[in-house]
């Protein structure tokens, strides 16, 4: 009978990954966000939230001991404001690189061949074919150089587009400009991609003035987080740019926005994330974060607190 730290997890299969060494010494209980969170949590050190569940956060405000909150998500935007100063927030870094990447690769060629056009066309049994654009030599500013920059970077390459990564800080090495070069970069971008977390500092980061600066026809793409455009500015520039949008602000996004019917905007539901990869991903990371926690080393993805 395991006497160690207690954990409280969202999976019950986690032995049929983890082998013969499961449950590392841990007490484990369950709970996958879809009922009532167990009775009794006081003495939980490690919460895995669930993920993709209204009730995901729930069980938070019960577990006084907590010293370790796990997400699965990329985001920490909505839980960090839910969790004391001191206690070690990780994310699911990695967990959905491939899905958000592929994602972001389908709205840029969606958007550069025209698709909804002739899924319009089809609807209405219409032969009219035309020249459509392209994805290879475009020249790609990519805003968000980290995990999940880095797999639309190597799709993009594979398209044989121009990727011009950008992120906090310059890397010269691999060719990352600094922030601060935005202004500089923008009048060049044919297609911008945006994938920064939502911070005080991406809030507004394609405003109404550096929408202006992007050429004409220029697409702008975000899979990131819907706060880093402002929507108003965006709507405003409509006709003028394109854009490809699986993330907005608000999200939801209400019924009677005009985003919604502003002239090439295609718009999906915060879907780039999650995919049949995730399932099989995620329970490898918590098995490895699990170990890690009772072995007492360092867990993976910890978020540096602002
Ligand atoms: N649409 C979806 O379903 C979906 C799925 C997964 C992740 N996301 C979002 O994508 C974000 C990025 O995920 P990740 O795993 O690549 O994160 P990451 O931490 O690996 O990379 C973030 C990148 O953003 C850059 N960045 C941060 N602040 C910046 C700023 N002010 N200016 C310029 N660049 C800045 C960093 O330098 C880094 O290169 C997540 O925080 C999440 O909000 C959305
Ligand atoms: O659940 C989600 O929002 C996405 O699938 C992935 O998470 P993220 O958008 O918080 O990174």
């Amino acid at each position: 009978m395991p006497t160690g730290d207690r954990v409280l997890v969202p999976f019950d299969d986690l032995a049929e990954v983890a082998g013969p060494e499961w449950p590392f010494g841990l007490r484990v209980d369950v709970w996958d966000g879809t009922g009532d969170p167990p009775a009794d949590l006081d003495d939980v050190a490690l919460h895995v939230l669930p993920y993709g569940v209204p009730r995901a956060y729930e069980a938070l405000d019960r577990l006084p001991g907590v010293r370790i909150v796990q997400s699965l998500r990329a985001g920490v935007d909505e839980l960090l404001p839910l969790v004391g100063p001191d206690v070690v927030v990780a994310n699911g870094r990695g967990l959905h690189d491939a899905s958000t990447a592929e994602h972001a690769l389908a709205l840029i060629l969606a958007a550069q061949r025209e698709l909804p056009r002739w899924v319009r066309d089809q609807d209405a049994r219409r032969w009219d074919p035309h020249f459509v654009g392209s994805l290879a030599d475009r020249r790609v500013l990519l805003v968000g150089a980290g995990a999940i920059g880095g797999a639309i970077a190597r799709r993009l390459e594979a398209c044989e587009a121009q990727v011009v990564p950008v992120a906090r800080r310059a890397r010269p090495d691999e060719g990352v400009h600094a922030i601060d070069d935005l202004d500089r970069l923008l009048p060049d971008a044919e297609i911008v991609v945006l994938v920064v977390p939502d911070t005080a500092d991406t809030r507004g980061l394609l405003d109404a003035r550096r929408l202006a600066l992007l050429p004409d026809g220029a697409l702008v793409v975000n899979v990131g987080r819907g706060s880093a455009i402002d929507t108003a500015a965006l709507v405003a520039e409509a006709g003028r740019l394109r854009a490809a949008l699986d993330v907005v602000d608000p999200e939801p996004l209400p019924a009677d926005h005009p985003l919604w019917t502003a002239p090439g905007i295609l718009i999906t539901p915060h879907v780039a994330g999650g995919s049949a990869t995730f399932p099989p991903r995620a329970r490898r990371l918590v098995v490895e974060q699990l170990r890690r926690f009772a072995a007492g080393q360092p867990l993976a993805n910890v978020i540096e607190r602002p």
